[in-house]
């Protein structure tokens, strides 16, 4: 992954489609042994300020790790690269939902908004889950300022290194039941998608819908996933 292949993706296009579903696949944003470099990271247990065990907390079976200040350099890239593609969509969101916050062009910048609040904690983070391990439905959210889309890479190849574990989001609509969508996913895709609120569209105008985000249960093998978010954690 270079800097040049970040721009050449149709970013209108991720646009429309973060609009219109609240989530939107980037094919391939890295390759196989970035992929393998990154889940290797796992095991070498160095570079983390915190694991968490899922089970103890309820938040499903399985574990994470948030990675430490200084991140690795290919993470550090990825918040700072992709961020400002995110921005436009950021901002209309919260125009769109009727809130005041509008985000910064650049990710130094909103970096120093969430520490001046006291959001300093890093939280890019690698999950890994094993044969029966799951993600609850959740939001990450850490303080009070949250940007608003967030982005997960798929480390491992699905039928290859694990089956089931698929990546879930759920929308809840005003009165309303929830919907689900399973995100189709091979080795090295990203899914950029909501982390929370997002504007919907309607006959009315728009209406606010509410994402949440978990793991379907891994039925077999080792799947290992880069979470990517962009605010800090308090
Ligand atoms: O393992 C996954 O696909 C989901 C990870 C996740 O919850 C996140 O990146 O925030
Ligand atoms: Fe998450």
């Amino acid at each position: 992954m270079n800097p040049e292949t970040l721009a050449a993706l149709d970013w209108q296009d991720n646009a429309r489609r973060l609009d219109e579903d609240g989530w939107a696949v980037i094919p391939g944003l890295l390759d196989e042994a970035t992929c393998r470099s990154l889940s290797a990271l796992y095991a070498q247990g160095t570079g983390f300020r915190s694991r968490v065990v899922m089970g103890r907390h309820g938040f499903g079976r399985g574990e994470y790790c948030y990675f430490s200040y200084p991140l690795p350099p290919l993470v550090t890239t990825l918040r700072e690269k992709i961020y400002p593609f995110l921005v436009p969509t950021a901002n209309r969101w919260m125009e769109r939902m009727g809130f005041p916050v509008r985000f910064p062009s650049d990710h130094q910048s909103f970096l120093a908004r969430c520490h001046a609040a006291g959001q300093t904690r890093p939280t890019p983070l690698l999950l890994r889950y094993g044969a029966g391990d799951y993600n609850c439905l959740h939001q990450d959210l850490y303080g009070e300022h949250v940007f608003p889309i967030q982005l997960a890479v798929l480390l491992s190849c699905p039928e290859r290194d694990f089956t089931g574990g698929e990546f879930v989001l759920t929308e809840q609509r005003p009165r309303m039941q929830s919907r689900a969508d399973v995100v189709p996913l091979r080795m090295g895709d990203a899914v950029l998608f909501a982390v929370s609120q997002r504007p919907k569209a309607g006959a009315r105008g728009d209406y606010r819908v509410t994402l949440r985000h978990g793991v379907s249960r891994v039925r077999s093998g080792l799947r290992h996933t880069l979470g990517l978010i962009f605010h800090d954690a308090a």
